[in-house]
């Protein structure tokens, strides 16, 4: 309960306001005052600058002097957020003053609320506290601060003061307290004396004062409640998960946390030491080393503003959806997707009717799957190849094939990493073989086109025009190429025209006849090599030459296999995954029997190769002796993906991601930090394939935190109740989330318009509540207007723009879920752009019509779509409500002309 003010405590608040402005006043001038004191800055402050001074020393101290300037600057502007009175056991008094940034030195008790001692600011009254060295204190007073410079001075604005005895309090005007102070004494009239007792009044209101949204953007939330403080400070090397219902400020609680975390002065020593060598490891500093995945472009871009604030630079650059990222990692990074050069597998079909419905409900059996199948189909290519050198005829090859045979006869099943360990020694030996080996076969090979060319010397030109016109062919076999020792020496930069590929294209054409008489099989005459074989006819090897190469080759082939067996591993998994579809297919196992292409690939399959790659190479790069070796030849193929790893992944909205694409993102952590967070609520989850329950989590990390907050901070009371009441009605997961103690919650009912046929009542009907809120509210706050699909988003920005032109009142379409400009227009979006975002009033078109265009997330939509609003939400329907809600419809008006 609030305390209401009586005399002795207005006398006491009016003390802390002098004192609080005044200490607002000191702290901004020294910060401007050290801006401006060159002595401070960069390198200039080393005193004689030699040689033995490193240049790695000056540009840390130019880094520190950067990050000074910009403490400074941010407590110019924001000398403090919080004020807070502790008492410790000895009952000494002492007052903190916290600040959002580094603090300025000469204030002895003002501390970031990054530091330790920042919690004091979100803990409650009369909550105990360890002070860092040791002392136990009691929060005795606490008052959060929103400064704000005037031209004749500091004033903070919706000040929150309280202690056990009185409050909590909002002060609109700490400076109209003193004002009004000052005033009283000289006020002689009772005219005078009786507006100025009515204006204390107003200045000062019982309990925690709703602020109204007026911008698109995630709002600025300089202190954390207790709760969210408490994980926010969580050290970095957690796995965490934040869960709650909407609106309990778990994306505040994610971009706080970042912002600590980024800061390294504010890391506990251990971090520090490890945050350092792993970016000198990897030259990627601390600052840049991190990755959020958002569902949607438009929540990145609301987030921007909220990253700024935090001093994050670049964000943009590291949040991205899990869309384009993983389609960059495939692509330019792994070579499972195709490109215009030459490289990868497969192309990418969003709409591809590739998979089963088992595959969507148990994604990660599927996986495992998946996964078991393609270490055991590697591990058999290994023995077969091992088999095969020990049947070689050479003692040397028989020995080595040995001794491969035993390295993998002693790797237990699911040991690669040892393994590899073993077969490392033997990359030498097995170099050396290859190489001698080729030179051989292919000074054989040579020699036969010397011959010909000594009989025709336009045979290379004559060939390169039969090349000409197969390039056409060669497009479209290599899709069932899968022969597994096909020829291995053609890589991507091998000649496309001309005599040198003329040259190319003969020695490939005569390897794999070579091959096949070796082992007794056929080219087929259908692809590329098969023509080219056809068109040589006796031009190429003897037969007994045949025979000998082609047995060289075969040997060659087994041998390479052991080269660098780690690249391979990694480098073969998206053709092993074909391999593995088209084994599963005919039992409609995961996969549709047939109906698409071989090369084909649907996004969520492409999840399941990026993982089985992300977790093959994590398995290995989190062996110490592995990174501690990473750049020798037997490890040095994992080196690109270590390069994608970050100090932080962050996932906000988690629930929307598949647990294959959360462990995917996980696997993007660094191996010695593990730093990883998301947020997410299993009610919002907007996708079909998002993760359902905690345990597709922990699957992704067995030691996964999970955490629940539950104070929801977005919405008014009536809007709460009706959340509630709809995830009872829809069978969600009940969540027992509460409202802000102290907090005037109450708002106005929803309001409800049914039976909305036609375009111009409905677009009356939005102008008329829109008006209202503006006369309410005394201003136009943040308002959307969400439609069903993407063609509605024009057509109902347009008519509302007329509608409420006569007051001025803008109506912007967002196409494509494309936020513009920040101010508070009202805004018009399909309604699956709009997670994870809030504004003040929201609307709701023909929500009886998103059952037929959602029907599997129609339920979930509601929920996300009328959680978004704080205060005002405003529902149309075509008919009535849908039936799945009807019960909720007392909780509906009409209008707010009444204000109810
Ligand atoms: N401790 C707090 N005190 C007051 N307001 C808060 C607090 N924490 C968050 N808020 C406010 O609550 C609102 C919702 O926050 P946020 O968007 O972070 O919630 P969320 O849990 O991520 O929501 P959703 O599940 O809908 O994505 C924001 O306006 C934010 O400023």
């Amino acid at each position: 309960m609030t305390q209401s003010l009586n005399d002795e405590s207005r006398k006491h608040i009016e003390q802390v306001a002098g004192e609080a402005l005044a200490q607002l006043e000191s702290i901004a001038e020294t910060a401007k005052s050290k801006l401006h004191d060159g002595r401070t800055l960069g390198s200039d402050a080393l005193a004689s600058i030699n040689t033995m001074t490193s240049s790695s020393a000056i540009q840390r101290l130019d880094q520190i002097s950067q990050a000074n300037r910009e403490s400074y600057q941010v407590l110019v502007a924001e000398p403090a957020i919080a004020r807070v009175v502790v008492v410790d056991e000895e009952g000494e008094e002492k007052t903190y003053y916290i600040c959002r940034t580094t603090p300025v030195s000469g204030f002895p008790n003002l501390a970031s609320y990054r530091a330790p001692v920042g919690r004091l600011a979100s803990l409650a009254i009369g909550a105990e506290f360890t002070l860092p060295n040791g002392t136990v204190v009691e929060v005795l007073e606490r008052a959060q601060l929103r400064p704000n410079a005037l031209a004749d001075g500091w004033d903070s604005r919706d000040t929150v003061v309280e202690a056990e005895h009185f409050g909590p309090f909002t002060i609109e005007s700490l400076r109209a307290l003193l004002t009004e102070v000052a005033g009283e004494e000289v006020t002689e009239d009772i005219l005078g004396q009786l507006l100025a007792e009515e204006t204390v009044k107003a200045n000062i209101i019982d309990g925690v004062r709703r602020s109204v949204i007026t911008k698109m953007g995630l709002r600025d939330q300089p202190i954390l409640d207790q709760y969210q403080d408490e994980i926010f400070r969580l050290p970095l090397d957690k796995r965490l998960l934040i869960l709650g219902p909407p609106g309990t400020g778990k994306t505040t609680t994610l971009i706080r946390r970042l912002g600590q975390k980024l800061d390294t002065a504010f890391l506990e020593e251990g971090e520090q030491r490890l945050v350092e060598t792993v970016a000198s490891a990897q030259g990627i500093a601390h600052a840049n080393s991190w990755l959020m995945f958002t569902p949607t472009e438009l929540l990145k871009q609301y987030l921007k503003e909220a990253f700024a604030r935090e001093g994050v630079p670049a964000s943009d650059l590291r949040i991205r959806t899990w869309q384009d990222y993983r389609r960059e990692l495939a692509r330019n990074a792994f070579g499972v997707l195709r490109t215009a050069s030459g490289g990868g597998t497969f192309v990418l079909k969003d709409g591809l009717a590739s998979l089963s419905e088992t595959a969507l409900e148990r994604p990660i059996q599927w996986f495992d799957d998946f996964d078991t199948w393609q270490r055991k189909a590697y591990l058999q290519e290994l023995h077969d190849a091992a088999t095969q050198l020990h049947e070689a005829k050479t003692p040397e090859v028989l020995s080595l094939g040995a001794r491969l045979q035993d390295i993998l006869s002693r790797a237990a099943d699911g040991a690669l990493a040892a393994m590899f360990g073993s077969l490392a020694m033997e990359i030498a030996k097995v170099q050396a073989l290859v190489s001698s080996l080729k030179e051989g076969s292919d000074g054989k090979i040579k020699a036969a086109l010397n011959l010909q060319l000594n009989r025709n010397r336009a045979f290379l030109d004559e060939l390169a025009r039969v090349i000409d016109s197969l390039q056409q062919a060669q497009a479209t076999d290599a899709d069932d190429q899968d022969d597994p020792d096909a020829d291995e020496e053609e890589d991507a930069t091998a000649p496309r025209t001309g005599r040198a590929a003329a040259l190319n294209a003969y020695m490939q054409a005569v390897r794999a006849q070579a091959r096949a008489a070796a082992s007794k099989r056929a080219v087929s005459k259908a692809t590329r090599n098969g023509k080219i074989i056809e068109w040589l006819g006796d031009r190429g090897l003897t037969e007994a030459d045949r025979a000998e190469v082609g047995a060289s080759l075969l040997v060659q082939a087994s041998a390479r296999r052991f080269v660098n067996p780690v690249k391979r591993y990694l480098d073969g998994i998206p053709k092993r995954y074909r391999a593995f579809r088209r084994e599963r297919q005919p039992a409609n196992t995961w996969y549709r029997h047939e109906g698409f292409e071989a090369r084909d690939i649907h996004p969520l399959e492409l999840d399941i190769v990026l993982l089985a790659i992300l977790r093959a190479a994590g398995d290995l790069i989190s062996r110490p002796n592995v990174q501690r070796d990473i750049d020798s030849p037997a490890w040095s193929s994992l080196q690109p993906i270590l390069g994608h790893y970050r100090n932080q992944i962050l996932v906000d909205e988690a629930t929307d991601f598949s647990p294959i694409q959360l462990a995917s993102m996980a696997a993007l952590a660094h191996p010695r930090l593990r730093s990883f967070f998301a947020c997410g609520d299993f009610n919002q989850r907007l996708t079909t394939w998002g993760a359902r329950s905690a345990d597709d989590l922990k699957w992704v990390f067995a030691d996964f935190d999970i955490k629940e907050i539950t104070v929801s901070y977005r919405q008014s009371k009536q809007l709460n109740d009706l959340a509630r009441a709809m995830i009872r009605a829809v069978g969600g997961t009940e969540q027992n989330a509460s409202l802000p103690a102290h907090m005037d919650s109450v708002g106005v009912a929803p309001a409800l318009l049914e039976h909305a046929t036609n375009a111009e009542t409905i677009v009356g009907w939005l102008a008329d509540r829109i008006r209202e809120i503006e006369r309410f509210v005394g201003q136009l706050p943040s308002t959307a207007i969400f439609v069903n699909t993407e063609d509605d988003v024009a057509p109902v920005a347009d008519a509302l723009n007329a509608a409420l032109a006569e007051h001025n009142i803008q109506v912007i379409a967002c196409r494509e879920g494309q936020a513009v400009g920040q101010e508070s227009n009202v805004r018009v979006f399909d309604i699956q752009h709009i997670k994870g975002l809030e504004f003040e009033a929201v609307f709701f078109v023909g929500i009886d019509q998103l059952a037929t265009l959602h029907p599997t997330l129609f339920d979930k939509y509601l929920y996300v779509g009328t959680t978004r609003a704080a205060t005002y939400l405003g529902v149309t329907c075509q008919g009535t409500l849908p039936s799945a809600i009807e019960s909720l419809r007392t909780h509906f008006c009409q209008d707010w002309q009444q204000g109810d």
